[in-house]
C-alpha cells in the first residue's frame, strides 16, 4: 500500500491495467447493451421499488468488498460488472422519471469509465453532469460517502441542487458544504451518501481534522489513530472523489498547497518596511541594480544593487524586521517586474485579490506567501495586512492520494495523459463524440501590436454582429477585457462584460451569450461549466462566434474556450487572436517577435512555421510547468519520508 502511495511507477502501472480494461469497445458495448435491457424492466418503477433496487444493490456491494480479499478475481468480476449494470438500470431509470430524458450512450459510457477509476475526456456540451451519476451512485452502495468535487462553489450548489431529486428517487441522500460554517454543519453534509463541494472546501476540513486530532504530520499511526476517531472527526475517512474538470482540480490547482491559516486581517508589524522598500524599488533599474529571470519570478540583486539598498545602514537592524531587509526590497521588485494589476490581481474592497492566471477567476480566500502579499499592497498604497499564520499544510496532489479512489471527467485531459498516469494512477478515456462536430475554425489572425489586435477583434465583432451572429470574446486577464470592452465602445457595440471584477451573475449572463446578435466579452471563466445555447435565429445565422484573444501558455485552456460554441452538433466557428506583444511571444518565444515586428502588415498571415513554432512555444510552457509540480511532488516526498523516520526514530526510544 505504501509503496504504491509513493511509487510512480507502480501507479502508472495502475493505471495501465485500467486502461486495458475501459479500452476494449466490446466491453464498453456490452456493460451499454445490458445496462439499456435491464432499464427495461424497471420503467416506470414506484419510487419505492427503486429504493428497494437500492438496498438490495448496497447489500451486493457490501457482499462485494467482503469478499474482495478471498474471492478469485475472474469471478469478482463478474460480480461487478452484473452490480455495474444493475446500477446503471437504476440511474437509467431515475433520471427517465426526473427529467423525462433518456441518457446518452456516450454518457454511459463516461459513466463506466469513471466508475472505473479513470478519467472521461468528454467535449463540452457533451452531457458531463449527468455522465457523473452512475459512477456517483454506484460507490455510494458501500455506504462509505462519496465526495463529488468541483472546481468552485457555484458548480457544487448548481449541481447538487440539480441532481438531488435523481439520487432522492433511488434513495440516496446528498448534501452539499457550506464555506465558512461551523464544523458540525458540514460533519452533517459529510454523513450524506454523496456530498457535493468546492475542492479546497474538502481539503481545508480534512486539515482541520488533522489539527484537531493530532500533530497534522504524515505518520501511518496518526492516520491510522485518525480513522478510529471518527465522533470527533469532520469528515469521514477519504473514500472516493469523483471530479468535475479533473485537469483544472489536479493539475492546473497542483502548484498552489492547501494551507490552512489564521491571522488575517490585522495589521502588520512591519508594514512601513513594506512602503520604504516599494519607495526603493521604484528608484532601482533592470541589469544594473539586478537581474531577473521572468519565467520563474525571480530577482537577484547586483553588487551594486546590494550597495544601494544598504546605503542607508540602519535599514540593516531596523527592530521591526522580520527578514533581511534586501528581501523586503527584492520582494517590492518582484512585484514592480511580474505582477500586474487586472492581470495577476486586482484591488477590491481595498484589498488585494490574487488571479487565477488560467481562469481569470478571481480569488477571495488566497493570499501571496513570504511577504510578497504585503509588497503588493504597499505598490498599491493599501492597508498593509499582517502575514498569515500556516496552521496546517498539504499539497493537493498529497491530498487527492489520500482518497481510496478517485476518477472524473473533463472535456480537455489531452496532453496531461502522463501526469495523470504517474501521480494519480488514472487512466484517460477520450469518448467518442455523440454527434460529429460541426465547428468552423477559421485561420489565427496575425497583428503586430496589441492596439492592432484589439481593433482587428472589434471589427470581426461589428461585421458579426450586424449579420445578426452571436460573438463570445474570450480574454486571458481582466486588463485584456477592458481593451476589447473599450475597442467595442469606440464602435457603439452593446455587450455583456464578464471579468469578476462585477457582481453579475456570472451563469445567467454566460446564458444569454447564444441569443441572436449577443456580444459577451469574458475573461476564461466563461469556458468553464455553464451551457450556451443558441436561439433559432442564430443557430440558422451559423450559431455563435468564439473569439480567442490570445493563444494561452496551455492549449488545453484555448480549447476549452473554444469549445463554448459549436456544441453537440450545433453550428459554429471560431478564430484566435495573436500579436507580437503577447504573453506567450514575448515572454516564452521573443524570436517570434522579432520576426514580426521585422515583417509586413500584409505578410503577417503567410509566414511559413508560425503556427509550428507558436505550438513547441505552448508545449515547452506546458513542460515547465509540469515540471515545476513535479518537483513540488518530489520536495512533498521528501519532506514526508523525512518526518516518517523522525516518527519512527522517536516511536522506538
Ligand atoms: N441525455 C440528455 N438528453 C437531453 N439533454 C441532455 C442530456 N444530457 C445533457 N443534456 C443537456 O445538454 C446540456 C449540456 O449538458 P452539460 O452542461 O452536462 O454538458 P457539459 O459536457 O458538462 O458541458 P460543459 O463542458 O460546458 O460543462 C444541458 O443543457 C443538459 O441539460
Amino acid at each position: 500500500m505504501i509503496a504504491s502511495f509513493w511509487n510512480p511507477t507502480s501507479r502508472a502501472k495502475q493505471a495501465e491495467v485500467t486502461a486495458r480494461r475501459i479500452r476494449s469497445e466490446d466491453w464498453v458495448r456490452q456493460q451499454i447493451t445490458a445496462a439499456r435491457q435491464r432499464s427495461l424492466a424497471l420503467k416506470n418503477t414506484p419510487v419505492d421499488a427503486l429504493v428497494s433496487h437500492t438496498n438490495r444493490l448496497r447489500l451486493a456491494a457490501r457482499e462485494l468488498s467482503r469478499q474482495a480479499q478471498q474471492q478469485p478475481a475472474a469471478r469478482q468480476a463478474s460480480a461487478s460488472e452484473e452490480l455495474f449494470t444493475s446500477a446503471a438500470a437504476a440511474v437509467i431509470e431515475s433520471i427517465r422519471q426526473t427529467f423525462g430524458i433518456e441518457l446518452f450512450d456516450v454518457q454511459l459510457h463516461a459513466g463506466f469509465v469513471i466508475a472505473s477509476d479513470a478519467v472521461a475526456e468528454m467535449q463540452t456540451g457533451e452531457g458531463k453532469t449527468l455522465s457523473g451519476v452512475l459512477p456517483a451512485y454506484l460507490k455510494s452502495l458501500t455506504g462509505r460517502g462519496v465526495h463529488v468535487i468541483t472546481p468552485n462553489a457555484y458548480l457544487a450548489q448548481r449541481d447538487q441542487e440539480k441532481l438531488d431529486s435523481v439520487f432522492s428517487r433511488l434513495g440516496v441522500t446528498t448534501a452539499i458544504l457550506k464555506e465558512q460554517a461551523d464544523p458540525s454543519v458540514n460533519r452533517q453534509a459529510y454523513q450524506a451518501d454523496i456530498t457535493y463541494g468546492p475542492a479546497h472546501a474538502f481539503g481545508f476540513d480534512y486539515l482541520r481534522d488533522q489539527i484537531s486530532l493530532g500533530d497534522g504530520s504524515y505518520s501511518l499511526y496518526n492516520r491510522i489513530r485518525n480513522r478510529l476517531h471518527t465522533s470527533e472527526r469532520i469528515q469521514r475517512p477519504l473514500h472516493a472523489a469523483i471530479i468535475d474538470e479533473i485537469d483544472n482540480v489536479l493539475i492546473d490547482d497542483a502548484v498552489s498547497p492547501l494551507i490552512l491559516s489564521s491571522g488575517s486581517g490585522q495589521q502588520a508589524t512591519d508594514a512601513e518596511l513594506h512602503r520604504i522598500a516599494c519607495v526603493v524599488a521604484k528608484r532601482l533599474e533592470l541589469d544594473c541594480h539586478y537581474v531577473v529571470d521572468a519565467s520563474q519570478r525571480v530577482v537577484h540583486l547586483t553588487e551594486s544593487g546590494f550597495q544601494t539598498v544598504y546605503k542607508n545602514r540602519e535599514m540593516a537592524v531596523h527592530p521591526q524586521l522580520v527578514r533581511p531587509w534586501h528581501e523586503y526590497v527584492t520582494l517590492a521588485i518582484r512585484i514592480k517586474e511580474f505582477y500586474r494589476r487586472d492581470v495577476d490581481y486586482v484591488v477590491s474592497d481595498r484589498r488585494i485579490k490574487i488571479v487565477d492566471a488560467s481562469t481569470g477567476r478571481i480569488f477571495d480566500d488566497r493570499t501571496w506567501s513570504g511577504g510578497l502579499h504585503q509588497a503588493a499592497e504597499a505598490t498599491e498604497r493599501l492597508p498593509i495586512t499582517a502575514e498569515t499564520r500556516s496552521l496546517a499544510r498539504i499539497t493537493r496532489q498529497r491530498f487527492f492520494r489520500y482518497y481510496e479512489s478517485i476518477a472524473g471527467m473533463t472535456g480537455t485531459a489531452r496532453g496531461c495523459e502522463h501526469e495523470f498516469a504517474s501521480v494519480y494512477g488514472l487512466a484517460v478515456q477520450p469518448i467518442p463524440l455523440r454527434i460529429a462536430t460541426r465547428r468552423v475554425m477559421h485561420p489565427d489572425c496575425i497583428t503586430r501590436t496589441m492596439a492592432e489586435k484589439w481593433q482587428a477583434i472589434a471589427e470581426e465583432t461589428h461585421q458579426l454582429h450586424e449579420l445578426g451572429r452571436p460573438v463570445l470574446i474570450g480574454t486571458s486577464a481582466i486588463s485584456e477585457s477592458m481593451s476589447v470592452a473599450d475597442a467595442l465602445e469606440q464602435r457603439g457595440l452593446t455587450f455583456a462584460l464578464l471579468n469578476g471584477v462585477q457582481d453579475a451573475d456570472e451563469a445567467s449572463v454566460i446564458r444569454e451569450a447564444g441569443k441572436t446578435r449577443a456580444i459577451t466579452v469574458a475573461t476564461n471563466l466563461a469556458g468553464r461549466g455553464t451551457d450556451i445555447s443558441l436561439d433559432r435565429i442564430s443557430r440558422e445565422l451559423g450559431g455563435l462566434h468564439v473569439i480567442v484573444t490570445q493563444r494561452s501558455g496551455l492549449a488545453r485552456v484555448d480549447r476549452q474556450l473554444i469549445g463554448r460554441g459549436a456544441r453537440c452538433g450545433d453550428p459554429g466557428s471560431a478564430r484566435i487572436y495573436l500579436s507580437a506583444e503577447d504573453d506567450l511571444i514575448r515572454l516564452h518565444a521573443p524570436w517570434i517577435a522579432r520576426l514580426l515586428v521585422r515583417s509586413k502588415p500584409s505578410d503577417l498571415h503567410s509566414i511559413p512555421k508560425i503556427q509550428r513554432q507558436l505550438k513547441t512555444a505552448q508545449s515547452n510552457q506546458q513542460r515547465r510547468e509540469a515540471g515545476l509540480r513535479l518537483r513540488l511532488l518530489k520536495q512533498d516526498n521528501e519532506t514526508a519520508t523525512l518526518l516518517r523516520r523522525q516518527t519512527h526514530r522517536s516511536g522506538s526510544c
